[in-house]
């Protein structure tokens, strides 16, 4: 018997980060958004806890059990005493290290497809708190749909969303590992004062009428800086972007993937042409947010796609 799972890719609209806390993390106030892109993730029964992985960038991705997903499978099963006993097939669309959380998608996947597979019925609440244990961004990988993430980014608060964005992503060539964004975020910041992080109400505002203009105004990424200072030609890209007529380009999370936020889909097909052209970044993907959290693929369709 085999579960599928399909986990969506995010996007943060706004990103404040406060200043480094004893642990080295970050407070922040993380308002995520889940863009059309997604991983699957297949649970199916096996001798032995195996991973495998297919889809752009799978050569980057671990088979051992420092994947999210086999984490994830390794966690569920201590908690309800099993042994996780089951090969996690990845299928990945989620660009690899690019800051749209795929590794956090394969972990809430697998977490749900192996509740499925065991028959746990675990709750919702203990698989929010699991997910917090694996990575700061695995519980909004779980939920999907839009939330404010406050603490390191896992204490959620869904947000109200009131409409559909249509959205442009750069693929760059090239990953940018988090922890180091976040370093280079404490080096650039390094003798100033870091003000607490607070969503913007200019921001939630614009998610709740679902009107694209207002949320360029005021979408924000403190990670930026630091992601532009580690990966200068990205600025190349935000401004092909731009010119092409986004009504706004940022980083996504830590980067390097770039976004931007088109009027209309006509908009994000011209957005997506100019920046295919432009030879600034590796893929370009179009897509509409919001998007659900990890949802179970039903058996004739997961075969349908298999
Ligand atoms: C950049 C974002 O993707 C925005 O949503 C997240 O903040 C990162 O979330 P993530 O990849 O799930 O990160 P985790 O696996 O929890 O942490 C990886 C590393 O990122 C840094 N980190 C992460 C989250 C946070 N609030 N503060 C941090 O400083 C820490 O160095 C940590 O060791
Ligand atoms: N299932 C997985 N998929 C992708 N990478 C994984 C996975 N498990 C572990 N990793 C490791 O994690 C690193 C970061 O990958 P990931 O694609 O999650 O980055 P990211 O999207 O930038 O994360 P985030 O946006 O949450 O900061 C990879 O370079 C890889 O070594």
């Amino acid at each position: 018997m085999s579960v599928t799972v399909r986990v969506p890719a995010k996007v943060n609209v706004q990103l404040a980060v406060g200043g480094a806390r004893p642990d080295g993390f970050h407070d922040l106030a993380n308002v995520f958004l889940a863009v059309g892109l997604y991983d699957e993730v297949t649970a199916t029964e096996a001798d032995e806890l195996r991973v495998t992985c297919a889809g752009p960038g799978a050569d980057q991705v671990p088979l051992d059990r420092t994947n999210l997903a086999a984490r994830a499978a390794l966690a569920l099963a201590e908690r309800h005493g099993l042994d996780a006993a089951v090969h996690l097939h990845i299928a990945k669309d989620i660009p690899v290290a690019g800051g749209m959380a795929g590794g956090s998608a394969d972990a809430a996947g697998a977490l749900v497809a192996c509740d499925e597979l065991w028959g746990l019925n675990t709750s919702r609440d203990e698989l929010l708190a699991i997910c917090a244990e694996l990575g700061s961004d695995v519980p909004f990988s779980l939920v999907g749909g839009a939330a404010l993430g406050t603490g390191r980014g896992e204490q959620l608060r869904p947000l109200e969303v009131g409409g559909t964005f249509h959205w442009v992503f750069a693929v760059a060539d090239g990953g940018l590992s988090t922890p180091a964004v976040y370093r280079e975020f404490d080096r650039l910041t390094e003798g100033t004062e870091v003000p607490e992080p607070v969503a913007s109400q200019e921001l939630l505002d614009a998610l709740a009428k679902g009107d694209a203009t207002a949320l360029a105004t005021a979408v924000s990424n403190d990670l930026q800086p630091a992601a532009l200072s580690l990966f200068p030609t990205l600025a190349d890209t935000l401004a092909t972007g731009r010119t092409a007529g986004a009504l706004a380009a940022l980083v996504s999370g830590s980067g390097p993937t770039t976004a931007f936020l088109a009027r209309d889909a006509e908009s994000a097909k011209t957005v997506a042409g100019a920046l295919l052209a432009s030879a600034t970044c590796r893929a370009v993907r179009v897509t509409d947010a919001p998007a659900p959290g990890a949802t179970v693929v039903p058996v004739a369709q997961a075969q349908e796609n298999a």
